[in-house]
């Protein structure tokens, strides 16, 4: 297990900046999540670190020792890709020890035996050993190829979006059993994702990615409560975060040099106006999604979204007042700005 330490890390593949001046160090054991949109550079930054790119500038330090100009070989990362990448003639055993098989590292058979096992169970894969991995379903391919990945106890595992070929509910058991997986072996993690749910439920810290630059590090809770920016603020959260101009919903104190209020669901008071509350909206639709709606509200000819839950007695056409509580606000540059 080991530090990862990435600094002004750059590469650009033609005119075109990929990653530029990426600073960013992840501790011994730690789960970080990159975020961001397509291109915005994650995998090539994965790249980067397990040696498949050679950075044009900056450097790249695991375990205090700086690898930049080592083979991949050379780095001891593991890496699992979205596609399985299983050997489809091995059995789910073989394809399991055959990183152990390797002619650098010789361990006795006994060894591989007992590694592939212990592995097999942590990734629960144990009672399809014997299987052809054709055979498997695509979650249990991918229990492998993390297996596989395991199985050497490398430094560092870098995955990418490893979960995003599965169906729904399988991407939420595998998420669970990740971050269970991750924590029972304490190893450093480098995660990319497209995936927002991902990201806030496995990371200890999420990295924003946009246009080959790091936009903000935080735990997810901080980038989520306090976004750096209008593009981090939109990154999180679902239904998206409403962006609206200030005086079109009341708020008790807007700072001084606001352009644009970001408001949540938890931002935003909706009452029915016959509570006795003057209405200043109305709202337009609801999406049923069975455990929650999406309410539609129109307010002076815009639109805004909020989850509310199926029970709340709101109908299409319902007056409502609506008001802001302790919403973001964002200035004319789209940075944050602070209340107070
Ligand atoms: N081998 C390559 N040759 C040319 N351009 C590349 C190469 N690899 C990446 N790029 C470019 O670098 C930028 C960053 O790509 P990268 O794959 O790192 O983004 P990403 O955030 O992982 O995107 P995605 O989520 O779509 O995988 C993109 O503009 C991409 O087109």
């Amino acid at each position: 297990m080991a530090e990862v330490r990435l600094s002004r890390l750059s590469k650009s593949f033609g005119a075109a900046a990929a990653v530029s001046g990426l600073d960013l160090t992840i501790a011994d054991g730690e789960f970080v999540v990159l975020l961001g949109p397509t291109g915005a550079g994650k995998t090539t930054t994965l790249r980067l670190i397990a040696g498949l790119e050679r950075p044009d500038a900056g450097s790249v330090t695991i375990g205090g020792e700086e690898v930049t100009a080592r083979s991949p070989a050379e780095r001891d990362v593991a890496f699992v890709f979205q596609q399985y990448s299983l050997y489809p003639h091995l059995s789910v055993y073989d394809n399991l020890a055959f990183p152990l098989r390797s002619p650098a590292r010789r361990l006795p058979a006994a060894e591989v035996d007992a590694r592939v096992r212990e592995i097999a169970g942590l990734v629960r894969i144990d009672h399809k050993l014997d299987s052809r991995s054709t055979r498997l379903s695509g979650g249990e391919m991918q229990r492998v190829a993390i297996g596989r990945a395991l199985v050497r106890k490398p430094s560092i595992f870098l995955m990418d979006e490893p979960l995003s070929s599965l169906d729904a509910k399988l991407r939420a058991d595998l998420r669970l059993e990740l971050k269970r997986i991750q924590s029972d072996v304490g190893s450093t993690l480098l995660y990319v994702t497209h995936d927002q749910i991902e990201a806030m439920t496995m990371a200890d810290r999420i990295g924003i990615l946009s246009g080959g630059e790091l936009v903000q590090l935080g735990t997810p809770r901080d980038i989520y409560t306090s976004p750096a920016n209008l593009h981090v603020a939109a990154r999180l959260g679902n239904p998206q975060i409403n962006l609206v101009e200030p005086g079109l919903i009341p708020c008790q104190s807007v700072p001084r040099g606001t352009r644009t209020i970001g408001a949540r669901t938890e931002h935003v008071e909706v009452e029915k106006a016959a509570a006795g509350a003057a209405a200043n909206a109305r709202i337009d639709w609801i999406e049923h999604l069975g455990d929650q709606n999406h309410l539609h509200i129109a307010v002076d000819g815009r639109r805004i979204t909020l989850l509310a839950d199926p029970y709340s007695g709101f109908k299409a056409g319902d007056a409502v007042a609506i008001r802001l509580r302790e919403p973001l606000f964002f200035g004319a540059d789209d940075r944050r700005i602070s209340h107070g």
